[in-house]
C-alpha cells in the first residue's frame, strides 16, 4: 500500500478546502472552518494500486504553511497550490509558494527531480470578476514545470478529480524514482565495500 502526502497551499480564502472537499467527496459545501489545520485522510485506488492520500490543509492565518515548505524533512510528496482567478493578490501569493517550494526543494534534493506539484486557479464560476487570465496560469505553471487548471469547487468535480488524479500518479511515479535511486546507491556502496573488504585478497591470490 502506497502512502502519498499531498500540502495544500495558498491564499486565504483562495477556495483550497473546498477543493479537496470536491475531490474527497464529490460535494461543495460552501463555508469551513478556517482557524484550524485539518489533515484530511482517505484511501484511493488508482490504476488498479490502493493507496493511502493524506492531504494537510494549513490554517493560512498561521504560519504553517510557509513551515511546511520550508520543513527540511520534506513531509509532503506533492503540492496543490490554489489561487482564486478573481483575486490577483493570490496568484502573486501562489507565484511566491511555487518559487518557496523550488528554492526549497532544490536544497533539500542536490540536483533530485522536482517534487510534482500542481497550480489550480479555483472560482472559475467567477469569470465575470476575473482578474487573472488563464493564459497567465498556464504560463506560471510552464515555468515552474507543474500541473494546471482553471476550476470551480463550486460548481464541477470532474476536472479537480483528473487534476487530483494526475497529480497522485506523478508522486507515485517520483517516489518509484526516489526509491529506486536510494536502492541503486545503497547497492552502490554495498559494492564498494565488498570490494573494499574482499576485492585486495582476490587480487593477491
Ligand atoms: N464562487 C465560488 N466560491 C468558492 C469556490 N470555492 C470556494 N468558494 C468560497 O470561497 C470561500 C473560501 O473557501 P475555502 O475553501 O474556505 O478557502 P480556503 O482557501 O480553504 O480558506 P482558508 O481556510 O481561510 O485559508 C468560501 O466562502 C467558499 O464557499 C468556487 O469555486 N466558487
Amino acid at each position: 500500500m502506497n502512502d502519498i502526502k499531498l500540502a495544500l497551499l495558498g491564499s486565504e480564502g483562495a477556495g483550497k478546502s473546498a477543493v479537496l472537499v470536491r475531490f474527497l467527496t464529490k460535494r461543495f459545501i460552501g463555508e469551513y472552518a478556517s482557524n484550524t489545520n485539518s489533515l484530511y485522510r482517505k484511501r484511493l485506488s488508482i490504476d488498479g494500486r490502493q493507496l493511502n492520500l493524506e492531504v494537510f490543509d494549513p490554517c493560512s492565518q498561521g504560519t504553517e504553511a510557509r513551515c511546511i515548505v520550508e520543513e527540511p524533512v520534506d513531509w509532503a510528496d506533492g503540492f496543490v497550490v490554489v489561487y482564486n482567478i478573481s483575486d490577483r493578490t493570490s496568484f502573486i501569493n501562489a507565484e511566491n509558494i511555487l518559487q518557496q517550494i523550488r528554492e526549497t526543494r532544490i536544497e533539500n534534493c542536490k540536483g533530485e527531480v522536482e517534487v510534482p506539484v500542481c497550480l489550480v486557479g479555483n472560482k472559475q464560476d467567477l469569470c465575470h470578476a476575473r482578474q487573472v487570465c488563464e493564459e497567465e496560469g498556464r504560463s506560471l505553471a510552464q515555468e515552474n514545470r507543474c500541473l494546471f487548471q482553471e476550476v470551480s469547487a463550486a460548481e464541477s468535480y470532474q476536472e479537480i478529480s483528473n487534476l487530483f488524479t494526475q497529480l497522485i500518479r506523478e508522486v507515485m511515479e517520483h517516489l518509484k524514482y526516489r526509491a529506486d535511486r536510494r536502492c541503486y546507491s545503497s547497492s552502490k556502496s554495498m559494492a564498494k565495500l565488498i570490494n573494499n573488504m574482499f576485492g585486495k585478497r582476490r587480487k593477491s591470490v
